[in-house]
């Protein structure tokens, strides 16, 4: 059978993706420590290890081929949970600043001993609500990049995600299956928070044969969100608010 590190290597070169020694053996000791401590926390449902690679590791850098990742600094995860998409673009890209965040105190021992383990530097693990810190001034409007997967309705996630990012800088939300209602629906919460939808990029992963055996390909769409202006001091509204009464 061929090892870990051969089969990792191999998959991020057929999208085009080439990783450094020490990239392939950090995805692989991030593949050992997400199944261990998910034997005892629940960390995630897909733990065999070709389906990591493809829908945690994979789908999580694959916006690399639609953003242009020469000028990104700095980073935020919103609602990170065992890591995606923040650790394995942190992985590809160890210079960015990345900061992880979520509001789940025991997923951030898990990432910490992921930082250990991966010897990563200039990343922060940030416990509590992405409301909450999108007023901090520490965080507010200081990001190049937001990302986020599969933590809210677009609504609701604008309000989390967009206060984080600085004026001329991108949220990308990551979202799967139909999302022109979504879209739709966020629309004029998008505009209140001083931002706007700029592209939306879909793309099937999975689609080699190698993978086939695996799955028959999933539809994965970016959605590029811009900050245009400066944040109203309205928003975010309290923790909670987003998400019982979504922008409209
Ligand atoms: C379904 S998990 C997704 C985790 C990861 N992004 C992924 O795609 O595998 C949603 C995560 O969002 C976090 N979360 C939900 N609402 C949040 C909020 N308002 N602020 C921070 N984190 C939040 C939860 O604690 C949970 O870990």
């Amino acid at each position: 059978m061929m090892s870990k590190e051969k089969f990792i290597k191999e998959r991020f070169d057929q999208e085009g993706i080439s990783l450094t020694d020490d990239q392939v053996s950090q995805f692989a000791v991030y593949y050992e420590l997400l199944t261990e401590t998910n034997k005892v926390m629940n960390l995630t449902a897909i733990t065999q290890f070709e389906e990591v690679v493809e829908k945690h590791f994979l789908d999580s850098v694959m916006i690399i081929k639609q953003h242009d990742f020469s000028s990104i600094k700095s980073l935020i995860d919103v609602g990170t949970g065992a890591g995606f998409p923040g650790m394995p673009i942190k992985i590809l890209y160890p210079q960015i600043s990345v900061t992880l965040l979520d509001s789940l105190n025991k997923r951030m021992a898990f990432l910490q001993k992921v930082v250990d383990n991966l010897n990563l530097d200039h990343i922060d693990l940030v416990h509590g609500r992405a409301e909450d810190f999108g007023r901090d001034p520490l965080f507010r409007e200081k990001y190049d990049l937001c990302v986020s997967r599969a933590v809210a309705n677009l609504s609701t996630l604008s309000e989390y995600c967009t206060p984080f990012v600085k004026v001329g800088g991108f949220f990308v939300s990551y979202k799967s299956g139909n999302i022109e209602e979504e879209l739709e629906n966020a629309k004029p919460g998008i505009k209140r928070l001083g931002c706007k939808t700029k592209k939306v990029e879909i793309f099937t992963l999975n689609s080699t044969e190698a993978m086939k055996k695996v799955d028959d390909g999933y539809k994965r769409s970016f959605i590029f969100i811009e900050r245009m202006e400066k944040l109203d001091k309205r928003y975010p509204r309290k923790a909670g608010i987003p998400a019982k009464m979504p922008l409209s």
